[in-house]
């Protein structure tokens, strides 16, 4: 279905280009890449050490700006926004999971969770709050502080904490990096079931075919270009895929 206001996707990048350095030295980290993610999508990115994936995370969050190019989110373009823009904008339509979780231990979980609200000085409605903990199913008491969780708990908190204001899109940087295989397993089945439950966007990426063949697509990066993309593809496919980009 095409949606007639432009709003097909929540995330849009076209012809974006991130160079490094100058001269004989300049490195290209982004090189021409065009991508669009619709809404409700479950995005993954691959590629070899140095192919650029991080850099494309940070110019989708607006944390970095392309050398040339647009990136659009929601309706709002980033090229051109001040610094105070972007980090409105990062709050409000942002939500980031990292292999480290970066949950505060000064809080409890539930004031983790509600922390982008307080921030935006949003409220929060108690009812949503108990849906959202429902459906990264974190079967934890609220009031206990984050450091006495395990690592999948301490991870669901975090994706709780990226689903809480609804955003354009949830980032999730080696999201199960720093869990055990079967924990990993569990933390992105649950992630995969509440992206689709909050009809949620998410773009992840990982080094780790299982992690993602949780995604309904995976794209392929390799010097900074788009050289690839699988739908609906098992782990081993996305391995195999891999393998003859050399990693
Ligand atoms: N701040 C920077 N200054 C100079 N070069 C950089 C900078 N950030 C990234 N690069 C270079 O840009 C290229 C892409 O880096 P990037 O970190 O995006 O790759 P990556 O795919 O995320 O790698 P990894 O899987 O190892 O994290 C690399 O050649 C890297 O050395």
């Amino acid at each position: 279905m095409t949606v007639a206001n432009g709003l097909e996707y929540a995330v849009r990048m076209e012809s974006v280009v991130k160079t490094y350095g100058k001269g004989a030295a300049t490195v290209h980290a982004l090189d021409g890449v065009t991508l669009g993610l619709r809404r409700g999508s479950f995005t993954a990115i691959m590629g070899p050490s140095g192919s650029g994936k991080s850099t494309f995370l940070h110019c989708a969050a607006g944390l970095d700006r392309p050398t040339s190019g647009r990136i659009t989110l929601g309706d709002v373009e980033l090229t051109g926004r001040r610094e105070s823009e972007l980090t409105a904008l990062r709050r409000e339509r942002i939500g980031f999971v990292f292999q480290s979780y970066n949950l505060l231990d000064t809080l409890t979980v539930e004031q983790n969770i509600v922390l982008p609200l307080r921030l935006g000085n949003q409220r929060f409605d108690p009812a949503f709050l108990a849906e959202v903990v429902r459906s990264v199913e974190l079967d934890v008491p609220l009031d206990r502080r984050p450091s006495k969780l395990s690592g999948g708990q301490q991870q669901r908190v975090a994706i709780a904490r990226a689903l809480v204001t609804r955003p354009e899109v949830v980032l999730l940087d080696e999201p199960t990096g720093a869990l055990d295989t079967r924990t990993a397993r569990q933390v992105l089945g649950t992630l995969r079931q509440a992206v689709d439950r909050w009809g949620q966007t998410a773009l992840m990426v990982t080094h780790d075919p299982v992690a993602a063949s949780y995604a309904d697509t995976v794209v392929f990066l390799t010097d900074g270009r788009i050289a690839g993309e699988l739908t609906g593809a098992s782990p081993d496919r996305i391995a195999d895929r891999m393998t003859h980009f050399g990693e």
